[in-house]
């Protein structure tokens, strides 16, 4: 049971403050979607749009083609687990994740195998008769989940479902909703405002910003192939170096830095016109260090160094005037560190630099 949803020029204000601004989405059934963006910027919007807890001020929302405007939440196929679990206190596992059913009406020996099903389905066979006093943060989240997925939705909401768990329990969360997302084929759409989370888990991801979405892709693309600075530096750590075009290398742009050194860049769409300013992002990966003499280098000095157990972090004050941010892999081949003061080269390779939007 899977459904896909299309938001169309979706726009959403409260009396004057616009929460969603023009907003276009395409989520195939059957994925694991995630709404990825700062504190504010319309994700719970965008979610309780999709649940018909509120009604878009333009646009349309469709849901395997067919527009849902006029479906009260209670009829939709979409079902939502919020951050607090709201479990029924007084209820045991099994009734509460019984209990949508049997709002539902269905029948009773269907809600006693639907419920032994999604036991099964989250690992809580052993502990359905407890109540959620009893349970751990993780236990009553996969019980939050169980009931939630119980009356078989089409779409499953998930706002901020682990924000209340420590990293551990998270980490092991993520796994298991990757494997209930797998598992029942449901169309799940994550919020989450934590970049490593919507990387990790998700098919796509729509990355936003103050009601608009900046991008949408594969977490692989939206990772090496940022569109903007707000994308570029919400997603994982980067290089920002500004310059001008001084023309092109094949397919690729020579851009001069300002204050001097010249990277050569993969191109947006278009081939830039020469002398336009640009900005580049480079990841800290990207960059190799290297002799301060070594042809094509941008030199510098060494201005800080931090260990951080896996990698270290090299901070490289160039001497055109920006300081990049390299990681240098921790091998435990006993190969020595740069230290602070070191004058040495950055070398970035050809295309790995991302010219930004303006
Ligand atoms: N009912 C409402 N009336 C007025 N403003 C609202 C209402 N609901 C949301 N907003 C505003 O719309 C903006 C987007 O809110 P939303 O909850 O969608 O953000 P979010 O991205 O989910 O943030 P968070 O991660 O903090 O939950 C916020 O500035 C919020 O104050």
């Amino acid at each position: 049971m899977t459904a896909s949803i299309e938001i169309r020029r979706v726009s959403k204000r409260f009396g004057d403050f616009t929460a969603l601004d023009d907003v276009s989405l395409a989520l195939p059934g059957g994925g694991f979607f995630t709404l990825l963006g700062p504190s504010g910027c319309g994700k719970t919007t965008l979610l309780r749009l999709i649940a018909g807890f509120e009604y878009p001020t333009e646009g349309a929302i469709l849901l395997d083609g067919a527009d849902i405007a006029a479906m009260p939440p209670n009829r939709r196929p979409v079902n939502t687990v919020f951050q607090s679990y709201a479990l029924f206190p007084h209820m045991t596992v099994a009734d509460n994740i019984a209990f949508g059913l049997e709002m539902l009406d269905r029948p009773r020996t269907e809600v006693r195998a639907t419920v032994a099903e999604m036991l099964a389905l989250v690992k809580m066979e052993a502990l359905a008769r407890r109540r959620p006093a009893q349970l751990s943060g993780g236990q009553q989240q996969r019980v939050a989940l169980a009931r939630a997925l119980a009356p078989k939705p089409k779409v499953l909401l998930l706002d901020e479902p682990l924000s209340a768990l420590d990293l551990k329990l998270r980490k092991e969360m993520q796994s298991e909703l990757k494997r209930l997302q797998r598992e029942t084929g449901v169309t799940f759409v994550f919020v989450t405002h934590d970049q490593e989370e919507a990387l990790t888990m998700s098919d796509a991801v729509a990355v936003m910003s103050a009601g608009r979405v900046l991008q949408v892709g594969a977490p692989r693309d939206i990772y090496a192939h940022p569109a903007d600075r707000f994308v570029a530096g919400f997603i994982g750590e980067t290089n920002f170096l500004e310059g001008r075009v001084a023309g092109m290398d094949g397919p690729l742009v020579r851009v001069a830095l300002d204050g001097g050194g010249t990277v050569t860049a993969a191109a947006r769409a278009e081939p830039p016109a020469t002398g336009a300013r640009t900005t580049l992002a480079v990841r800290p990966e990207h960059v190799a260090l290297t002799d301060a003499d070594a042809p094509g280098a941008l030199t510098g000095a060494v201005s800080e160094i931090v260990y951080v157990g896996p990698e270290t972090h090299a901070h490289l004050t160039l001497d055109a005037g920006p300081t990049l941010l390299v990681r240098l892999p921790n091998r435990g081949d006993g190969a020595a560190e740069p230290r602070p003061g070191d004058r040495l080269g950055a070398l970035i390779r050809p295309g790995i630099a991302q010219m930004l939007k303006d």
